[in-house]
C-alpha cells in the first residue's frame, strides 16, 4: 500500500537518503534498522511531508504522496508517532488525545478509537485529567501512540518508540504495537534491532542512507552475525 521507489532527500548539500526503495503491505510491521545517522527520521519524515524530496516516488494505494501536504497525508492516513513523543505537556491527558481527533469528524469513529486507546492503554484512562508533562516517559509514549491512534490511522509512523524507557517499559509498549497491528499498519524505525525484529513482519537495514539488506525479520534474525555486523551491540 505505502511504496518508496529511488528516494533521495537532502538537508542542503548533505544527502541524508541516497536511494531508497521499501515496500510496506496492509496489516505489516515494517521495520527500519540502522545505525545512527543512517536516514531513518529522515525517511519518516518525507513520507509525513515535512521534508523537501530531490528524487524518487512516494505513493500511498498509487496516490502521488509528492504532491500532497502534511495536512493532507495525515487526513490520508499516514500518522506519525514523532521521536522525542511530542506529546503537549500543558495539557491534559484528555486533550492531549483530543487534539489526535482534530481531523476526524465522525463522532462515533473518535467513541470508537477513544475505546481502543482506553483498552490498549488503561494507564491514561487513570489518568485524563494529567498533565501530560506531569507523566512518566512510558505514560507519555503511551499518550504519543494513542494521540495517533485518535487520527484513525491507517498507517503509523513510530519513530523509536523505545528510546529512553526502562526494558520493563519498552516491552509494555511492544505489547501495545503488536495488539495496533490488529487494523493498523505500522512503519516502525527502531535503534534496537533484535527486538524490532521480534514484532516486525520485514525489515530494511538502513546505512549511509541507503538500504543495505532486506528480508522477512525472521530471516534476519537467523542472520545475525549479520546484523551484529551492522549494529555491534546494539543487537543484543
Ligand atoms: N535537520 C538536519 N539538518 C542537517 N542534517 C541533518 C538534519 N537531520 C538529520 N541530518 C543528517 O541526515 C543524516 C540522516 O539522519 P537521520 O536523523 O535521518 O538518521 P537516523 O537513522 O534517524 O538516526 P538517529 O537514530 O540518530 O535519529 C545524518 O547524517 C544527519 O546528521
Amino acid at each position: 500500500m505505502l511504496s518508496i521507489h529511488n528516494l533521495k532527500v537532502s538537508y542542503g548539500n548533505i544527502v541524508a537518503v541516497h536511494n531508497i526503495s521499501l515496500q510496506v503491505r496492509n496489516g505489516q510491521i515494517v521495520c527500519l534498522i540502522g545505525p545512527n545517522g543512517a536516514g531513518k527520521t529522515t525517511t519518516l519524515r518525507a513520507i509525513s511531508g515535512l521534508l523537501p524530496i530531490s528524487g524518487g516516488s512516494i505513493t500511498l494505494n498509487e496516490i502521488d504522496l509528492l504532491k500532497k501536504q502534511p495536512h493532507q497525508i495525515a487526513k490520508a492516513g499516514i500518522i506519525p508517532v514523532p521521536e522525542g513523543r511530542g506529546i503537549f505537556p500543558q495539557l491534559t491527558v484528555k486533550e492531549n488525545l483530543e487534539m489526535g481527533a482534530y481531523l476526524e469528524d465522525s463522532p462515533k469513529r473518535k467513541r470508537n478509537n477513544l475505546e481502543r486507546v482506553f483498552t490498549l492503554f488503561p494507564e491514561l484512562v487513570e489518568r485524563l485529567n494529567h498533565w501530560g508533562g506531569n507523566l512518566s516517559g512510558g505514560q507519555q509514549q503511551m499518550l504519543a501512540i494513542g494521540r495517533a491512534l485518535m487520527a484513525n490511522p491507517k498507517i503509523l509512523l513510530m519513530d523509536e518508540p523505545s528510546m529512553g524507557l526502562a526494558p520493563i517499559v519498552v516491552e509494555r509498549i511492544f505489547q501495545a504495537i503488536s495488539k495496533i497491528r490488529d487494523g493498523t499498519t505500522i512503519l516502525l524505525v527502531e535503534q534496537n534491532a533484535n527486538l524490532a525484529l521480534q514484532y516486525a513482519d520485514y525489515a530494511y537495514v538502513l546505512e549511509h542512507g541507503e538500504v543495505v539488506l532486506q528480508g522477512s525479520a525472521q530471516s534476519l534474525l537467523d542472520t545475525e552475525d549479520l546484523v551484529s555486523a551492522y549494529f555491534g551491540g546494539i543487537a543484543t
